[in-house]
């Protein structure tokens, strides 16, 4: 069975890799969405993979580092594309809930990433 949860955050971000001139060198904001998918058994008596609670209780720490901040002064997060916020989350978050499967982050509604770990 597999479940999600998903969450938007507002942060500012440049891409230092990109030449002068390049309107992504420049700081610009993004109302980013996070989806976080999990993959397990129904645990009995619950019928449920995770409690969608607890999957808050351990985002909502990673959540106050994103949300409202300029990611590049994120330690990790010096060149923040969102493959690289990906992988920050999935990183941050498979130790405590080892059932996530799928890390998304849109950076727009029309792009973005997909990290399965690998
Ligand atoms: N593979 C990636 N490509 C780009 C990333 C990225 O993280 N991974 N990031 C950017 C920029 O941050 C840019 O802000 C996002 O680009 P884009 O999706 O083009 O967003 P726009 O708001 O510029 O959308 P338009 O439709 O082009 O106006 C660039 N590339
Ligand atoms: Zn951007």
């Amino acid at each position: 069975m597999k479940i999600f949860k998903s969450y938007t955050f507002e942060a500012a971000h440049f891409l230092p890799q990109m030449p002068e001139g390049h309107p992504c060198r420049r700081i610009h904001g993004h109302s980013w969405k996070m989806e976080l998918h999990f993959d397990g058994e129904l645990v009995l008596p619950y019928e449920w993979v995770i409690d969608f609670h607890e999957i808050d209780s351990v985002v909502d720490p990673i959540y106050k580092i994103l949300d409202h901040n300029f990611l590049n002064e994120v330690e990790g997060l010096e060149n923040p594309t969102s493959e690289v916020i990906s992988i920050w989350v999935w990183n941050k978050i498979k130790e405590q809930l080892p059932a996530l499967c799928k890390v998304v982050i849109y950076e727009t509604p029309e792009a973005g990433t997909e990290y399965v770990g690998e």
